[in-house]
């Protein structure tokens, strides 16, 4: 017998579930870079793949299950972002993601770019960010689908480094065109506060950048009180953690703060054995806004759609509580407020078209 809870869609479920709008907020465009994609861009490149590589694209896909740490995944996921080059292949992996996701009802996404794994390599963030930015812009007018790019400081970086990154974005970040700040990489042993003085200095180049950081996924839920503290952020990446103290939870609700769940991830990198057991129903019943996310989708066996449909399957949550899911997801958007109001709307139309399930 499964051990687990796992109902079987119904295609109302499946039909709602596709077509409700759905914003993604946490997304790393290098972890939408798949095996075949990975493969074919280091044979253009000439890039040398590390010997103990696995050989074909199908042997990689398979090597992904065995991650059993975030770190053990880092180390994969910096080895796939070296394949990365040209302005197009930047522009390649974006189209290819925005392309897929068209088509699972996703509507804004804010999509997390790392320059340090770039400009390590001595490539130019404008080569990177055009790339991205080049795609988002033909998507939306294909698709309408709006995006807000967001650029990740690395922890395990020095602080030194992230500031000369930040000096390297100045021109992106004052007029705009980066739209927010986030920090990832390996959260223990890098918390929040080490970053203290990096994002003060990024807001004072522009007081109208947005903030985020990873924190409560593997570490525990002081990394969220410090990043809301001392980072100033408005929204916590990932943040299941959070569950571990009541107060965390209480000030999440009060203050309106939204986590960016990334369920299929937190099974692959073992922050929790399956999705039935991450806090999606007590957060519903605390009131705490979050949004559904798929993080590196290439790595985590699934796109936005396939974590809806997982937490459906897990939870079986009512239409009602996809509609608080929904709208949080809409109101912790970084777009502007005609776009909310249109995707408010957009949601209205789809749950008044759906029976209960
Ligand atoms: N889930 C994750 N946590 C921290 N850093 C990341 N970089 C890419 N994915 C990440
Ligand atoms: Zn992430």
């Amino acid at each position: 017998m499964c051990e687990f809870p796992n109902h079987d869609l119904s295609e109302n479920e499946i039909s709602f579930l596709t077509e409700i709008p759905k914003c993604e907020h946490h997304l790393h465009i290098e972890g939408t870079l798949e095996p075949k994609l990975l493969f074919e861009l280091a044979e253009k490149n000439n890039i040398n793949l590390p010997l103990n590589f696995p050989a074909t694209h199908e042997e990689l896909a398979a090597s992904y299950n065995n991650f059993s740490n975030l770190q053990d995944f880092l180390d994969v996921y910096y080895i796939g972002c070296n394949v990365l080059i040209n302005e197009d292949d930047f522009y390649q992996l974006t189209l290819e993601y925005l392309t897929k996701v068209s088509k699972q009802g996703l509507k804004h996404t804010e999509i997390f770019f790392d320059p340090q794994s770039h400009t390590s390599r001595n490539l130019s963030i404008d080569l990177v960010f055009n790339g991205i930015k080049k795609a988002c812009d033909e998507i939306f007018v294909e698709f309408g689908i709006t995006t807000k790019i967001i650029m990740c400081l690395l922890r395990h970086c020095s602080i030194d480094d992230c500031s000369a990154t930040l000096d390297l974005a100045e021109h992106l970040i004052k007029d705009g065109k980066i739209h927010g700040l986030g920090l990832d990489s390996s959260e223990k042993p890098f918390p929040p506060e080490l970053f203290e003085q990096v994002y003060l200095k990024a807001k004072q180049l522009n007081p109208e950048l947005r903030l985020t950081a990873h924190a409560g996924e593997e570490g525990d839920s002081s990394y969220i009180t410090n990043a809301l503290n001392k980072l100033n952020v408005e929204r916590i990446d990932h943040g299941v953690r959070s569950i571990e103290d009541p107060k965390v939870i209480e000030r999440l609700a009060n203050e309106k703060i939204m986590l960016s769940v990334c369920p299929l991830s937190n099974v692959v990198l073992r922050v929790v054995q399956d999705v039935s057991q991450l806090p999606i129903k007590k957060f519903l019943d605390a009131n705490v806004p979050f949004s559904i996310n798929s993080d590196d989708p290439a790595y985590f066996g699934g796109y936005i759609l396939d974590n809806y449909l997982e937490v459906q399957r897990r939870f079986k949550l009512t239409k009602k509580d996809w509609a608080f899911i929904a709208t949080n997801a809409i109101l912790g958007s970084w777009c502007d407020e005609d776009r909310k109001t249109e995707l408010l709307l957009n949601l209205e139309n789809v749950m008044n078209k759906y029976h209960d399930f």
